[in-house]
């Protein structure tokens, strides 16, 4: 017979319970045991449905927007065959370990990053394993990786709902996600998608950011919807999560990248947001 608790929730399960995803008794069943020198408080997954809708970007822009709040940040690159996060952050050199785990790579802002690219000796190098091989080297960013002391580990997850974040979320005490979209045709079938999945793993949605929403004219600043009118309002009411910001196409962040300094970002549009 399925045991209960004191919050009405089983110890198998916590799907029909109010308290789902909030009550600490759920951390405490994951496969995963993290690193012994690492204290982590929460764990923010950046899921998108399909790729390319700059989830990377927002994951980045996320821990920005907390690092500028003065909170410890890492990013865990769980996008292991396309790591984007170390060359945001112009972190080439090749991360040390001891027989304790493997360290982070610091950024210059201080954000404390694991990718595999951090690992490889040549990071042009691709990644073919198979998904197993995949998902075990994303665990071992969890359970090998001396994070240290960490207010906010943002996970970068690959697009789509495969191997990777059904790894993640079965694995990790993941807090929440937040979900990262487009304002094009399909995106009410993905984002759905995207939360269906998160929903089953019983993993709080903490809410939809749109990138590439708009362009502004920079001659008379005009707001422009490339991509057509944006939908996300009524997908979020439908779904009854929050929007959390829209991201237009700006140059200055796409330079900012390219340039390897996104640590410098100021990030106006995602500010204020309680994760
Ligand atoms: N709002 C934006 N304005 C300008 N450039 C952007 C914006 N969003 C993303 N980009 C650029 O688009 C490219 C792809 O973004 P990103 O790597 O974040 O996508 P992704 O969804 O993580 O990709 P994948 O699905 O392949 O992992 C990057 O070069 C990034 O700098």
């Amino acid at each position: 017979m399925t045991e209960k608790n004191n919050s009405g929730c089983s110890q198998e399960s916590c799907s029909g319970c109010a308290q789902a995803g909030t009550c600490q008794s759920k951390k405490e069943d994951f496969g995963a045991p993290v690193n012994a020198h690492s204290q982590i408080r929460k764990v923010i997954g950046v899921i998108s449905g399909k790729g390319g809708v700059g989830k990377s970007l927002v994951t980045g822009s996320l821990a920005r927007m907390m690092r500028e709040k003065g909170y410890t940040v890492g990013i865990l690159d769980a996008d292991i065959t396309g790591p984007s996060i170390p060359k945001m952050y112009g972190v080439h050199e090749m991360a040390k370990g001891t027989e304790d785990g493997i360290f982070p790579c610091i950024a210059q802002d201080k954000t404390r990053i694991m990718s595999v690219n951090l690992l490889l000796e040549d990071e042009d190098a691709p990644v073919i394993w198979r998904g197993p091989v995949v998902s075990g080297v994303v665990t071992q960013f969890w359970t090998d990786v001396i994070w240290g002391d960490l207010d906010y580990l943002f996970v970068d997850m690959p697009p789509g709902t495969g191997d990777v974040p059904l790894t993640v979320f079965q694995s990790l005490p993941v807090d929440g996600v937040v979900i990262v979209t487009s304002p094009q045709d399909l995106v009410r079938m993905i984002v759905k998608k995207a939360y269906n999945m998160a929903k089953q793993m019983n993993i709080p949605v903490l809410g939809v950011v749109e990138n590439y929403s708009y362009v502004k004219c920079p001659d008379c600043g005009k707001e422009i919807n490339v991509f057509g009118e944006s939908h996300i309002e009524e997908i979020a009411a439908e779904l009854e999560i929050p929007v959390l910001g829209k991201i237009p196409i700006d140059a200055k962040i796409a330079e900012a990248v390219e340039a390897e300094k996104f640590y410098e970002t100021e990030n106006p549009y995602l500010q204020n947001i309680e994760l």
